[in-house]
């Protein structure tokens, strides 16, 4: 889809009527930005994604939007978009194809599928938060009314062999707190880590009998490393024993923590602050009870990422009443 040839607008003295105001019942039906410095500036460049409220009409282009699914690299997202199509049956306007909307931002790629979005958001938690803040803001100037959020990810399971889906509960931090901390003008500002539990469930009653997976609900350590940051033996640097890595292990396992990955606690943070309902669907890609290093196969990897987007399709075709 050629969305940046079809709607450029260069006409900046729009810009203001990008900032809705309404009435308060309309108002609450939108999402929450909660930024009074965003009402009083005249534009808003969204830099990573390449849009503006000053080039293009956000409410015109993606008004219409009701999914945003999010995953870390931009061929699985690219994947997910045409993947998606073909399920709801969405046909791109005559002589457009599905173009990446954010490609000459140079950081994520995003695909518009009719009323899905589907965005890369690289990896770890100050990547996908720079990308949640543009989003949120794209929801908000686009209007978009009570959007629901995915990430469909993968991990490292914890007693959950590779293959099945996890999809999260609750999101705790490195030191095992459900909160998403970050340091703001020198000090620490924390918010919680919470996703729709609601949203879990439907998405776990979506798997078939037949699906050659299984999918738990459970929390989700999001770690800021991949190597020591998950107990992991593998990395260039280790101070601990194989002993203490699985007495952590074990640790969060009786903690209800069935996986870890290193995007969940911004994710539900920023989501649940904006009033927007999330969820993260992952699949696992080794227990790391029994190991570190992610040796199955390209073939095998492919199959199982998509195992989320075929979970997180059934819930999107439910809810557009289309038959699965
Ligand atoms: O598979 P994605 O969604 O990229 O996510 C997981 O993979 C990356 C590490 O390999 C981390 O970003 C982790 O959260
Ligand atoms: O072990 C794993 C696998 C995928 N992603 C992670 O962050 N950790």
């Amino acid at each position: 889809m050629v969305l940046q040839s079809n709607i450029s607008n260069p006409c900046n003295k729009k810009c203001k009527s990008q900032f809705h105001g309404g009435t308060e019942a309309r108002k609450k039906e939108l999402i929450h930005v909660k930024n009074p410095h965003l009402e009083r500036m005249p534009c808003d460049t969204l830099y990573h994604i390449h849009l503006g409220t000053e080039y293009q009409d956000l409410q015109a282009l993606f008004g219409d939007i009701k999914f945003v699914c999010m995953g870390g690299t931009p061929a699985r997202m690219k994947e997910f978009a045409h993947f998606i199509k073909n399920e709801i049956g969405y046909i791109p306007p005559y002589g457009t194809t599905l173009e990446d909307i954010s490609k000459l931002g140079h950081r994520y790629s995003m695909f518009k599928v009719g009323p899905v979005l589907s965005v890369s958001h690289g990896m770890g938690v100050p990547s996908i938060g720079i990308l949640l803040h543009e989003m949120i803001k794209l929801m908000y100037h686009a209007q978009v009314k009570d959007p629901v959020f995915f990430r469909i990810g993968t991990c490292g399971g914890i007693g959950i062999e590779g293959g099945n889906i996890v999809i999260t509960s609750e999101a705790l931090n490195g030191y095992g707190e459900p909160n998403f901390d970050l340091p703001v003008l020198g000090k620490k500002m924390s918010r919680p880590a919470k996703l729709d539990s609601n949203l879990a469930m439907d998405l776990k009653n979506l798997t078939l009998p037949e699906d050659p997976w299984d999918t738990t609900i459970g929390k989700t350590m999001c770690a800021d490393d991949f190597y020591e940051g998950q107990g992991r033996l593998d990395g260039a640097f280790c101070e601990y024993s194989e002993a203490d890595k699985i007495a952590y292990l074990t640790k969060l396992h009786k903690n209800g923590v069935r996986n870890i990955e290193m995007e969940a606690v911004i994710f539900g943070a920023l989501t649940h602050h904006a009033g927007i309902r999330a969820a993260i669907v992952c699949v696992t890609l080794l227990n790391r009870l029994n190991g570190d290093q992610i040796n199955s196969t390209r073939e095998e990897r492919d199959e199982w990422q998509a195992r989320p987007q075929k979970l997180v399709s059934r819930y999107i075709k439910n809810q557009l009443n289309l038959s699965s």
